[in-house]
């Protein structure tokens, strides 16, 4: 269990509890959270979260540990004109594109920490990367690193300008997986199998090939070699896949691009 103790004694507020907030939620409470201590605030909060002993829409405490906040970026504005003055806390955002320096103006003297988490927070399988403001003291790192461990792995970044292609990677990366399942269940659709029969066979394969690249010690590059038959099944489609013209390097490059592009622009629009 993680110690979340200082979050326990003086609360933790997390604006917008939707799919990202309510992700990171679901894990905290998992890990011993105390649900009396998490003030929640978003207006049209699902019935899902009733009746776990949250403080929802409630007046804030004096002095919480950490108000996070997980509005969208083009909400920001509006969620951060209705939180009072606040001294002592450390604001953590997970919002893409938004600057740690926008959070400086509502939050003057405040520590601010930027987090790109990605949902599968809501399993503790996340990845979230962060980076604090020079008002945030390695304490303060210290406690949001112990909040995202807690629904998944932590890395710490060097400087800002990386959050817009982290985000464009892990943040937004779990849709392209879950595309990549899509259109593996449609192509052995094409192939003459029944639809739940492939997709059943594609999430499992990439679930269990997710696994493997986490728990084996050899890279990526050896475990597909691993699968890679000489004159086999795997280099025929690979042929296909691998195509530095048509195939997925170039397409994921112009993906992943755009993704982080799109972060600058939402962080340039405040
Ligand atoms: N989804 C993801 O995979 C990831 C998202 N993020 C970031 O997380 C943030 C939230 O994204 P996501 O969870 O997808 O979005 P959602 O729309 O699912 O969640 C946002 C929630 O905030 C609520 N809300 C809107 N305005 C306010 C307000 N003024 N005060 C309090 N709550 C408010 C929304 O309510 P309503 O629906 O009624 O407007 C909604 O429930 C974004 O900034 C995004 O960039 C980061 C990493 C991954
Ligand atoms: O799509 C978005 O903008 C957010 C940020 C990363 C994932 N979802």
């Amino acid at each position: 269990m993680t110690d979340f103790q200082e979050m326990d004694r003086r609360g933790l507020v997390l604006v917008g509890c939707g799919r990202m907030g309510g992700a990171m939620l679901r894990g905290w409470l998992a890990r011993g959270l105390e649900p009396g201590a998490v003030t929640v605030i978003d207006p049209k909060l699902g019935s899902d979260w009733a009746d776990k002993g949250l403080r929802v829409n409630a007046p804030l405490p004096d002095d919480p540990a950490v108000l996070v906040l997980a509005v969208k970026p083009q909400m920001m504005a509006d969620a951060l004109g209705e939180l009072p003055d606040l001294r002592d806390t450390l604001v953590i955002s997970v919002a893409a594109g938004t600057t740690i320096a926008s959070f400086e103006n509502a939050f003057p003297d405040s520590p601010v920490i930027r987090v790109m988490p990605n949902t599968p927070a809501a399993i503790g399988q996340g990845i979230s990367a962060m980076i604090g403001n020079a008002a945030a003291t390695p304490a303060h790192l210290d406690l949001a690193e112990a909040l995202m461990r807690a629904v998944g792995r932590v890395v710490r970044l060097q400087s800002e300008d990386q959050m817009d292609a982290v985000t464009g990677l892990s943040g937004s990366g779990p849709a392209y997986v879950f595309h990549l399942i899509e259109t593996m269940a449609a192509a052995g659709e094409a192939q003459g199998l029944p639809a739940e029969l492939a997709l059943e066979l594609a999430r499992m394969t990439v679930a269990g090939a997710g696994a493997l690249a986490v728990d084996a010690d050899e890279d990526p590059g050896v475990l597909r070699e691993n699968v890679t038959s000489p004159g086999g099944t795997t280099a025929a489609g690979l042929k296909m896949l691998m195509d530095a013209e048509t195939g997925l390097p170039p397409l994921m490059l112009r993906t992943v691009a755009a993704a982080t592009a799109r972060g600058r622009e939402l962080g340039a629009a405040k």
